[in-house]
């Protein structure tokens, strides 16, 4: 039977203060009671799999047998997945997503199989195709990546250097990869896992060039997994994280594939080599749309992780005397160290918040599609940039923030803290970099403005900008509202001057593309700004709608919160309200004062505002952060796991050490 640990008394106490109900807000969060029981009833499964617990701590293996321990587990757990829907409903991604923390420490080797793979052949393959490849790729018959980047070109996907030629005779596409910088780098699951990938290439018909398309490539013999003739597949090998992701580089050598194999739910090829154009060339890009709305989503998770371990470990944690004589204090009970985690918990909740609404405003533009609707597209486009830029760097920065918060103890790997960074900074690169991004939403905003200045209407994210041209800057007030539209003065302010420094290199004979390049360290600025009003704006009105039905305790709290984050950001740009708003010295003076007592309200329900999180230990996989708060016997449990401590001496001593220091003393 397994021990049951005492909780430790800090923690303990600090729950008796919390002052409203856990278990509402993480329905809450969850969307739901029955989604937190879903979720609650598959993780108790899977905590008890035997085969799933390590004997051995990932950390001590070598590359080659983590990923194999990774694949082994990851089979597990699609099993388990399996029997569990086919007894109960499907589980929802978010829960799956989840729960694949808890068996797999880093990054599964089948990462992109469900997150893009699967997604691809929804969003890019014809109702023929998907009834094709769906029910296979589901079933985990055939197992995929999305192979995109090449060792040349991640970002300028327009300049992608595999070729496919369309074959008219045997009405097939040869793919061909001419160049070293052609071949297809970075994909996850590539290195030894999958046997299907989606390729992106360039479409050749009769000589003439296409642009970039999707293609179902199937690359290694599905009985022996021995790579087919004419392609070279293997592992890119170690990074500085995502150690068990398998991402792998891919070439092709004159490697033929039937012509239903590219994904024509946009462009078509037809048998007699006919290219029939799609709506629109960039729904090409759907998928990586899609992916980058849900990073917003990751990046709330991440963020909760981190938050969890470093504010637990806070409560546990006693550090220096604040007065002599008294007892060494919770290190929590620093403002400094609140300064550093409320954020942390209020970020996660700013992020889930605007996951919730740019979700539906992608479904909403995908219906649309259906419809041959594409008026919101630019739009969503210039948001799920903006915002995934954003989020993924806040919360890499949040995650360096707690580790940090947890001394020296946070710069073990047994704290996690270094995977849930390797995770999340990841994410500021792939899916589209985070500056290249940012300038996508700038080209957005660029034009919003000039429509704005035509006194056009614009779409609701942007519609700021004419109330800014209309109005003087409101009177300032403290107040969420008023500070919301002070982001949104801040980011007028910002596209205006970056609008009129692009004119005036225009005016003073630069190409309208070297003038954007000259102007592009403020476009970045504009769009960050935009970003910052967007998720602040977003924030208040999610959190005041749903202020009304939940409990007023739990309203209080949330309350807090998004009070929190806009008052943080008030003072972390206060330069640029002081340039673009009518703030005063005195209001920041003032707001300094509300988020000292911010940071007071919260510091009751810390600890349980991070447990609303639920992040189960075997997903945190902390020693700093675990539930019962036994910091330091999981420390020392864990360094007894090293194998340098399973022998009184090692080998090396004798080897090594003894001739040496014996020579020393010569
Ligand atoms: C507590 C909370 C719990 C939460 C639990 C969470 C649960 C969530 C579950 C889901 C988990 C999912 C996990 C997902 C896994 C993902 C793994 C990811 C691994 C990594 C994968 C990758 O990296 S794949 C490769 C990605 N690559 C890129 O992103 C490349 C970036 N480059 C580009 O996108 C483009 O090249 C470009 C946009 C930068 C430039 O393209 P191009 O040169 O063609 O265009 P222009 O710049 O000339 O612009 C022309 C015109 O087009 C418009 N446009 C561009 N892109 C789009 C688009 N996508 N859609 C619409 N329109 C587009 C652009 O705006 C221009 O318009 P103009 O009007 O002319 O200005
Ligand atoms: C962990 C991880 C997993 C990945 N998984 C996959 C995958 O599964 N499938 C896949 O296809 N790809 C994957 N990628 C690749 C990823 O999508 C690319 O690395 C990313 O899109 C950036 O492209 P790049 O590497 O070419 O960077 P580059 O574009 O070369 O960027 C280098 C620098 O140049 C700057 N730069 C580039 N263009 C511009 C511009 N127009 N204006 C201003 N600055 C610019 C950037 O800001 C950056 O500072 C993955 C990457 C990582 C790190």
């Amino acid at each position: 039977m397994a021990t049951v640990h005492k909780i430790n008394e800090d923690l303990v106490k600090e729950r008796q203060k919390c002052t409203f109900n856990v278990q509402e807000l993480t329905y809450l969060l969850d969307g739901g009671e029955e989604v937190t029981k879903e979720r609650r009833e598959f993780e108790n499964i899977l905590r008890n799999v035997k085969e799933l617990q390590d004997e051995v701590p990932e950390v001590y293996l070598s590359h080659k047998e983590r990923y194999e321990n990774a694949v082994r587990k990851t089979c597990i757990l699609q099993n388990v997945r399996n029997d569990f829907e086919k007894k109960r409903e499907v589980l929802s991604p978010r829960n799956i997503f989840r729960a694949g923390y808890a068996v797999i420490k880093d990054v599964s080797p089948f990462f992109l199989h469900n997150g893009m793979f699967v997604p691809t052949i929804i969003g890019q393959g014809t109702p023929e195709q998907q009834a094709e490849w769906l029910p296979k790729a589901k079933a985990m018959a055939i197992i995929g990546t999305y192979a995109q980047t090449e060792l040349g070109h991640g970002t300028f996907i327009r300049g992608l250097e595999t070729t496919a030629t369309y074959d008219a005779k045997t009405e097939e596409f040869i793919l061909n990869s001419p160049k070293v910088t052609s071949y297809k780098w970075w994909p996850g699951g590539l290195g030894t896992t999958v046997n299907h990938c989606i390729t992106v290439a360039q479409l050749y018909i009769n000589g003439k060039k296409y642009g970039i398309h999707p293609f179902i490539v199937q690359i290694r013999d599905l009985e022996t997994h021995k790579p087919l003739p004419g392609i070279k597949v293997g592992e890119i090998g170690p990074k500085m994280g995502f150690a068990t992701a398998n991402n792998g580089f891919l070439g092709f050598q004159n490697f033929r594939i039937p012509r239903k194999n590219m994904l024509m739910k946009n462009a078509q090829v037809l048998k007699d080599g006919t290219f029939v154009k799609g709506m629109n060339e960039k729904l090409t890009y759907g998928t990586m749309v899609m992916v980058r709305v849900n990073i917003v989503s990751d990046s709330a998770f991440h963020t909760a992780m981190a938050a969890t371990i470093a504010v637990r470990y806070a409560a546990v944690r006693h550090q220096s005397q604040l007065k002599a004589k008294e007892p060494e204090v919770q290190i929590i009970d620093y403002l400094t160290q609140q300064h550093k985690l409320f954020i942390a918990i209020a970020t996660s909740h700013a992020f889930s918040n605007t996951y919730t609404w740019l979700y539906q405003a992608y479904l909403k533009v995908v219906e649309d599609l259906g419809k041959q609707k594409q008026d919101h597209l630019p739009e969503l486009h210039a948001l799920s940039c903006c915002l995934k830029a954003t989020s993924s760097r806040d919360a890499g920065v949040i995650v360096e923030q707690c580790r940090l918060a947890c001394g020296g103890h946070g710069y073990m790997a047994s704290s996690n803290l270094p995977i849930i960074y390797g995770y999340t900074t990841a994410a500021i690169t792939y899916e589209g970099e985070h500056t290249v991004l940012l300038l996508q939403t700038a080209r957005y905003l660029m034009k919003a403005w000039m429509s704005a200045l035509e006194g056009k209407v614009l779409a609701p994210s942007v519609a700021y900008l004419v109330d800014w041209l209309k109005s003087d800057k409101q009177r300032w007030q403290n107040t969420p509202e008023v500070i919301v539209k002070g982001f949104q003065h801040v980011a007028a302010g910002k596209i205006k001057d970056a609008f009129d420094a692009i004119q005036k290199h225009v005016k003073a004979g630069k190409d309208y593309e070297d003038a954007w390049n000259l102007a592009s360290v403020q476009l970045i600025k504009a769009s960050e700004a935009h970003s910052r009003a967007i998720l602040c704006d977003g924030y208040l009105r999610e959190t005041v709608r749903t202020s009304s039905s939940v409990s007023p305790s739990l309203a209080k709290v949330l309350n807090h919160l998004v009070q929190l984050y806009i008052v943080y950001w008030t003072l972390e740009t206060a330069g640029d309200l002081l340039v673009y708003s009518n703030i005063g010295k005195d209001d920041i003076a003032v707001l300094k004062e509300k988020y000292e007592e911010l940071l007071a309200l919260i510091r009751p329900n810390a600890v349980g505002l991070v447990d609303a999180f639920d992040i189960s230990d075997e997903i945190l996989q902390s020693t700093l952060g675990s539930y019962d708060g036994r910091v330091y016997e999981r420390l020392m449990e864990e360094a007894m796991k090293s194998p340098l401590n399973k022998e009184p001496v090692n080998q090396s001593f004798h080897k090594y050490l003894k001739p040496f220091i014996k020579k020393a003393k010569l």
